[in-house]
């Protein structure tokens, strides 16, 4: 993503990638392959999943040549705690002499889009992937579902040296799954580690995990992260196996904000001080430099009745970046910087996080309870259990009950206060949030009701959800989480 940190290094011309020239702009015309598009900005989300420590972000590390640990703790730790965002352009070489996989590579996102090669060839650019590399650690499952929110296509991380399925292996697998993500490439990572009759055993242990699951007939390719073996193969799957996502480009813009800084450097002097920052995702439409924006819910607070009062931030964009290039319009896809005019104090330590950005008066209402229906998994993931014991089952939801409540980037708390017979929850919320609505939403909106955030009920699809209940298991801590079905109507 856009690191304003490194917004200095931004470049705005000559960085030898395609122009973006907004007075020749036709949106009806952009694919996710438009030349101006993805010579500057990543089109596809490419999450890596699987358990703690399993190479995940070695391995993103070893495609984009960028480091997504950034945080002290994580440092620290040596563990991923939030999201990490690399990315990197996907190529292929045009001579003919040049076998597979060897004719495949990646390079990083500020490559021009044609590279010479020594032999007279030429690298050409394929694929522009932002990777989202998720923490494998249990306690961090939220984080790891909001990264599956924007997900194409996943690579599920196996190390070679342990045995198949580890806790968070599964759990992992199955939360894309009930994404619906479909595009699922296995690595069976740290192959140097191990001899090749265990690695084959190990490739048994895998296909049968991974029977009758949506990595059913995934390709499982033997790498090595840190040595860079067969990283290759990954590029040439990453283009020959995950179709380009469709992206819909002629809807009002919809961000999802994931991130939002203060850029200015404490002491700066006022003349020299920048607008805020936010860094997203945008999940349809574009967005141009000198739009007018607005963002969701925005400032919120509560009124001397205790009920939740909100203001929509408005502004300009001035700037938008993806990782160090600088863009004149951005598009569905990879994540993205947008430089705004808005008070830098609104938007300093991800305080903007789980809002959503747009033009003004075009995007969905905003909540304070919503109305889900949602089914329960049947056992619980992500905890080792003996045979059938009990503590392997979930347990029914029940009315008072706490939750943590995941739409788009938000992560709330939640209090169900009711519960149907139909498994249909009615759940009011710690935070606001600024949703898409479908179907016959019968919530009223804010414009109506302005010192009143509105009771809604609706369908959250094509947002995704989920809740995740924290369990004590015998002294073991569990996690489970629950999805809408993304079909049903809403009330
Ligand atoms: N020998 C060997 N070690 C590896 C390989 N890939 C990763 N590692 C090591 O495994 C450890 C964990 O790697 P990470 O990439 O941080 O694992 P992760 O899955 O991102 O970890 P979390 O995000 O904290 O879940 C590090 O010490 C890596 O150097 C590999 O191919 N071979």
């Amino acid at each position: 993503m856009a690191d304003p940190e490194d917004n200095d290094d931004v470049d705005d011309a000559d960085d030898g990638l395609a122009v973006q020239d907004l007075s020749k702009l036709d949106v009806s015309k952009l694919t996710p392959l438009s030349p101006e598009v993805i010579s500057r900005q990543a089109t596809m989300n490419v999450g890596t999943i699987g358990h703690v420590a399993h190479g995940k972000s070695t391995v993103v590390r070893a495609l984009s040549g960028s480091n997504t640990i950034r945080f002290k703790q994580e440092k620290e730790r040596n563990i991923t705690i939030k999201l990490g965002y690399a990315n990197a352009k996907i190529f292929k070489n045009d001579r003919e002499d040049l076998e597979r996989p060897a004719n495949y590579t990646s390079f990083g996102s500020k490559t021009p889009d044609v590279v010479p090669d020594d032999e007279g060839g030429n690298w050409r650019l394929q694929r522009h992937v932002s990777f989202v590399d998720c923490p494998g650690h249990d306690i961090l499952m939220a984080t790891m579902l909001n990264g599956a929110a924007v997900m194409d296509a996943a690579l599920l991380l196996i190390a070679g040296n342990e045995s198949c399925p580890q806790p968070q292996t599964s759990e992992h697998l199955a939360a894309v799954e009930i994404m619906r993500l479909k595009h699922i490439i296995i690595l069976q990572n740290k192959v140097e580690l191990i001899k090749e009759a265990q690695a084959q055993a190990q490739y048994e242990e895998i296909k049968k995990f991974v029977a009758g699951t949506a990595a059913d007939s995934s390709p499982i390719i033997p790498l090595s992260a840190v040595l860079k073996y067969n990283i290759e193969v990954v590029c040439e799957y990453l283009c020959t196996q995950v179709p380009i996502p469709p992206r819909d480009f002629l809807s009002s813009p919809y961000m999802i904000i994931i991130r939002s800084f203060d850029v200015n450097k404490p002491g700066e002097e006022v003349d020299k001080l920048k607008g805020g920052v936010c860094g997203g995702s945008i999940i349809k439409g574009v967005l141009k430099v000198g739009d007018e924006i607005e963002i969701r819910p925005g400032t919120t607070g509560k009124d001397e009745n205790g009920n939740t009062t909100c203001k929509p931030i408005r502004s300009r964009i001035l700037s938008l970046a993806a990782e160090q290039n600088s863009l004149q319009f951005a598009v569905p896809g990879g994540l993205i910087g947008v430089g705004t005019k808005i008070d830098p104090t609104e938007t300093r330590g991800d305080r903007m996080l789980g809002h959503v950005m747009g033009h003004p008066g075009k995007l969905p209402d905003i909540y304070v309870e919503i109305e889900v229906k949602y089914y329960l998994l049947r056992r619980l993931l992500g905890v080792k259990t003996e045979g059938d014991s009990k503590a392997g089952k979930v347990s029914k939801l029940k009315k008072g009950e706490i939750l943590m409540v995941n739409i788009g980037s938000l992560a709330a708390g939640g209090r169900i206060v009711s519960i149907g017979d139909d498994d249909v929850g009615k759940i009011v919320l710690t935070n606001a949030v600024c949703t898409q609505e479908t179907g016959m939403g019968s919530g009223s909106s804010c414009e109506e009701m302005p010192d009143f955030l509105p009771r809604g009920h609706f369908n959250l699809s094509p947002s995704p959800l989920c809740f995740l209940k924290e369990e004590e298991e015998d002294g073991e801590r569990a996690t489970s989480f629950f999805l809408p079905r993304r079909e049903l109507q809403c009330k």
